[in-house]
């Protein structure tokens, strides 16, 4: 994993639960060479994680940053969280392929983890799959345009 100094810094934050991976995940990016701008938590004081959520997202919105990382218990609240926001598509990882196919498909833009569910080691692989996975577009076009109709109903 490299990036230019040019590119904005990957905003990332977690909750309490999300900590300790939180930390593993800033370390291991910065020594390949990303820059990273962390929004907390950085105690095990009890957090909402949805607080944090918001302060990522407006960081790729005010800074551009094409990803960003969440981090709580599950990653669950995290994801939905971030999702509440146009624009965002945030999955929760496991795994490398997850990571492939929500960058090829739904061309995710927050990668979420939960500390509580998977290794360090596991997250990390996924993360830098993640990030380095073109969007396909083609198809998923089509699918990714019909995402922010809420009202639409399958079938209707
Ligand atoms: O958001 C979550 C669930 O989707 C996270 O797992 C939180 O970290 C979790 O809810 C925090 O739980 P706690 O018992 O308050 O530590």
């Amino acid at each position: 994993m490299s990036s230019s100094p040019t590119k904005p810094p990957i905003p990332i934050a977690a909750d309490h639960g999300g900590l300790p991976l939180k930390l593993a995940i800033k370390a291991a990016l910065e020594a390949e060479g990303h820059a990273v701008q962390d929004f907390g938590t950085n105690s095990a004081e009890s957090v909402d994680y949805p607080d944090f959520a918001h302060l990522v997202v407006d960081a790729m919105t005010a800074g551009g940053a094409p990803f960003g990382i969440l981090v709580c218990g599950t990653g669950i609240g995290m994801a939905i969280a971030a999702n509440r926001h146009p624009g965002i598509r945030a999955a929760v990882l496991h795994d490398t392929t997850e990571a492939r196919l929500t960058r090829a498909h739904n061309n995710a833009n927050i990668a979420c983890f939960g500390a509580r569910t998977i290794g360090v080691e596991t997250a990390l692989d996924a993360l830098r799959v993640f990030l380095a996975t073109p969007y396909e577009a083609g198809r998923h076009d089509r699918r990714l345009a019909k995402l922010d109709r809420g009202s639409a109903k399958p079938g209707a």
